[in-house]
């Protein structure tokens, strides 16, 4: 059997009426990438949330490295290697780089924070920023000390929405290899939800397709591409 490092099982959450996921089933294992695809409105923003504690589940069970965290609230998930980062920057403009990331892995109890933050911040480029006031950065340079403050305390699964929003091609290819270069370093695990067809389709080793708060396919990017159904209902006949 598989040790996965996420699981989710028979997932759902309403709201009244609403069916915003309905038995979701999705696994991760230790460094893969999936990438999470559907139109708006699909659950996907919810999956995340389901995932990290954020909503509570109507049914099913989310498990981290096989152990039931269903129970468990955002905080203590975060405690236990599940870490998300957000749509929007959450930097603080007045801190230098190095200062908010290693106040931020202090703030999760890790043995050495300056360690930590030196390692982070070398591994997304950023360590020749440090010093600089995060005000000042580059709205791709912001985007990557986002994920460096998602990545402090080591975390085994990284749960990421739209990272490359509002990124030029050129940013968001470059945050594309940061992420591969640090599943396969670290081997760290990302749950991707992203618009970006060619990110999510270049750097997943799985993909799965929503619509209507349901898994309606999931694959390899080749598999998926290749689903009739997923062709029809989200890439369009002409993908
Ligand atoms: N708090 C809420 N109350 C009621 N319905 C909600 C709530 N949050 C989300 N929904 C509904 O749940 C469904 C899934 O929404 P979700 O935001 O997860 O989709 P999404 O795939 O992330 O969309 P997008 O790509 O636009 O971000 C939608 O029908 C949405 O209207």
């Amino acid at each position: 059997m598989t040790d996965y490092v996420l699981q989710t099982e028979d997932v759902a959450i309403h709201y009244g009426g609403v069916k915003a996921l309905d038995g979701v089933a999705l696994t991760l294992e230790r460094g893969q990438i999936r990438g999470l695809i559907g139109p708006n409105g699909a659950g996907k923003s919810t999956v995340i949330d389901a995932i990290t504690g954020r909503r509570r589940l109507t049914r099913g069970k989310v498990t981290l490295g096989g152990q039931d965290v269903s129970a468990l609230g955002v905080v203590e998930r975060r405690q236990r290697g599940l870490s998300r980062s957000f749509q929007r920057t959450s930097v603080f403009g007045q801190m230098r780089v190095r200062q908010q990331v290693e106040l931020a892995s202090h703030q999760m109890g890790a043995d050495d924070p300056g360690a930590d933050a030196d390692d982070v911040l070398q591994e997304l480029s950023l360590d020749r920023m440090a010093d600089t006031l995060a005000v000042d950065l580059g709205y791709g340079e912001q985007r990557r000390l986002d994920l460096a403050l998602a990545l402090v305390g080591r975390p085994s699964v990284l749960l990421l929405d739209e990272p490359m929003a509002g990124l030029s091609v050129q940013e968001s290819l470059d945050l594309a290899q940061h992420l591969k270069a640090l599943t396969t370093r670290r081997k760290v695990s990302v749950l991707l939800v992203e618009h970006d067809m060619d990110v999510v389709f270049g750097i997943s080793d799985q993909v799965t397709v929503f619509e209507l708060g349901r898994v309606i396919a999931q694959g390899s990017p080749a598999q998926v591409r290749a689903d009739p159904r997923v062709r029809e209902a989200y890439l369009g006949s002409a993908a």
